[in-house]
């Protein structure tokens, strides 16, 4: 399926959105963070969301990963209407977000990361009630896990993530989001403290996870890394949708002058997805 398949088409094959959103309206006082915006995405597609600063990008995954609560509009996760309280319950129906400030333990290796907060434990209590740690589980499934997604910079798991490049760091952070049955990953600005080889490394995993079915959200102000790694472009403009677009229908400069409203979308131009 290309990434200009039209709805008509989509309806034709049963593909649905993983998450579908409609309408999201997000006041701050007076102040407009979100106008009614939809968003759908797709299992097996990487949508970008790119716009200037104060577009409501921030805002938008906000929403969708249960960080704030829309005032207006409905999410549906596989069709059905959700409304999250918190991150913890759109985690829980496989919603994942990796924001700038990674959420990764620096003093603890590969493997704890990837099982933080879901450790295996072994059968039997320990005399303080709690059940020890299954090590040897964690990571058999660890290296299993990151042999499936074919991430080659991570050698050792043992390794403490704060002796790892900000490169491995980023990986370790995604693989975890992507992990333990998550449908939809989302990143905000995954590569933006990164240097050229390290972006490479992240966005190649990016891929891999879209490759794999899962369905992405890369927020990212780099329009060259947007246009070589995303199947279709949200822009957000003032707190609206001024256009979806793909790197096949628009250049990198068309983006640009649509994110600043010097060219306007005709509803036909649009991706129709
Ligand atoms: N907590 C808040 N309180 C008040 N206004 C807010 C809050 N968060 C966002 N806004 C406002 O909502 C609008 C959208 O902001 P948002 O952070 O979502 O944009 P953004 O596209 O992510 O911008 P940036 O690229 O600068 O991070 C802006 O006008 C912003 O000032």
């Amino acid at each position: 399926m290309t990434a200009t398949t039209t709805e008509a088409q989509r309806t034709d094959t049963g593909d649905r959105p993983v998450l579908e959103a409609t309408g999201l309206v997000k006041l701050y006082g007076r102040v407009v963070g979100l106008r009614g915006v939809d968003l759908r995405l797709y299992p097996g597609e990487v949508l970008a969301v790119i716009g200037d600063n104060g577009a409501g990008k921030s805002t938008l995954i906000k929403c969708l990963s249960g960080a704030v609560q829309p005032d207006q509009g409905t999410i549906m996760i596989d069709g059905r209407p959700r409304r999250f309280t918190s991150t913890q319950e759109a985690r829980d129906a496989g919603v994942e977000t990796v924001y700038q400030n990674l959420a990764v333990a620096p003093a603890l290796d590969v493997t704890s990361n990837l099982f933080l907060g879901r450790e295996i434990r072994r059968r039997g209590l320990l005399g303080s009630g709690l059940r020890m740690l299954d090590r040897k589980a964690m990571r058999d499934q660890a290296r299993q896990f990151i042999s499936e997604l074919g991430i080659t910079t991570l050698q050792n798991i043992d390794q403490a993530v704060e002796t790892l490049s900000g490169g491995q760091r980023q990986v370790v952070a995604v693989a975890r989001a992507a992990a333990f049955g998550s449908k939809v990953v989302i990143l905000d600005e995954p590569t933006a403290a990164l240097g050229v080889r390290e972006t490479g490394q992240v966005l190649k995993l990016v891929r891999d996870l879209r490759d794999k079915g899962l369905a992405v959200i890369l927020i990212s102000h780099n329009m060259p890394d947007v246009f070589e790694t995303a199947d279709r472009i949200q822009i957000q403009r003032l707190g609206g949708v001024a256009g979806v677009i793909t790197p096949q229908s628009h250049s990198m400069e068309e983006a640009v002058a649509i994110m600043t409203g010097a060219k306007t979308i005709d509803p036909q131009e649009q991706t129709l997805r």
